[in-house]
């Protein structure tokens, strides 16, 4: 298999508990590829390998012809890879400006900190990174809430600026971790549509956990389901919704 992202064999254990069971597929560059299962099934501790927060027991991950068994996140950002997390992990008392400023953080010479209290090292870097953060923003539809603190902005406006602080680094592929959860069924279309913009303006290869499978198969255009660290079925939505082990093990099951 060649792709941006493939995980050959990858086992993940936590005392004794199988996160992750000899996994293995391919993520195609350009795709929306989505991850779904049930709870507890390792599709938050999947992208936790990809991104180097975790590292595998066993198997290793080739990201862009690079092939790793173990990374330190800090060089998968470099290498273009960015993340969102299920519950925002945002800077409540900054601002969206800020917080969509710490995406970049990784990719300078200054430090956030001096980048935010505008000490930077680098007045050139900050200015660019500024540049980036702005249009960034324009982007996602938040220009206008770019000098208000997270913590006072509405939950689906808090997963967009979450969005953007990943996005805004320009990533190869984007690991989104339930970028819908807790949303109504407006505000996840109106994710979806961002999510399809990004990845068909950007060109980001997206791979996202998401539960509502109605979405799933809507967005994606390949679909992984896990079940207790395996996987049960991979390949495209019409495939998987008439695979009988899904239907058996998942879809069945869930709204
Ligand atoms: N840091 C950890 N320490 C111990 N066990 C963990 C840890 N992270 C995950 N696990 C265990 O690994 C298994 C897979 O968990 P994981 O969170 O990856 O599943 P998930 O599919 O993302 O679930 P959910 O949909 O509920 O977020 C579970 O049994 C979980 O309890």
């Amino acid at each position: 298999m060649t792709g941006l992202l493939e995980l050959h064999d990858v086992s993940l254990s936590f005392k004794g508990v199988r996160a992750l069971n000899a996994l293995s597929f391919s993520v195609a560059k350009g795709e929306i590829c989505a991850l779904i299962g049930p709870n507890g099934a390792g599709k938050s501790s999947l992208l936790n390998v990809i991104n180097g927060v975790y590292r595998a027991d066993a198997g290793d991950i080739v990201f862009d012809g690079l092939r790793f068994e173990a990374i330190h996140p800090q060089k998968t950002a470099h290498l273009g890879i960015g993340r969102t997390f299920q519950h925002n992990a945002l800077f409540r008392r900054l601002s969206v400006r800020e917080n969509v400023l710490a995406g970049l953080s990784r990719h300078g010479n200054a430090s956030f900190l001096e980048n935010i209290f505008r000490l930077g090292r680098d007045g050139a870097e900050r200015l660019g990174f500024l540049a980036r953060a702005e249009r960034t923003m324009s982007f996602l539809g938040l220009d206008h809430h770019a000098g208000k603190i997270v913590s006072t902005l509405p939950y689906g406006l808090q997963k967009r600026v979450d969005l953007a602080r990943a996005l805004v680094a320009g990533p190869k592929l984007l690991l989104l971790d339930e970028p819908m959860a807790g949303m109504n069924q407006e505000e996840k279309g109106a994710m979806s549509r961002v999510i399809r913009e990004v990845n068909r303006v950007f060109g980001s290869t997206v791979v996202l956990i998401e539960h509502d499978v109605g979405i799933v198969l809507n967005l994606a255009s390949h679909v992984v389901v896990l079940d207790y660290g395996r996987k049960l079925a991979d390949g495209a939505p019409d495939e998987v919704r008439k695979n009988p082990d899904v239907i058996a093990a998942y879809l069945g099951m869930v709204h």
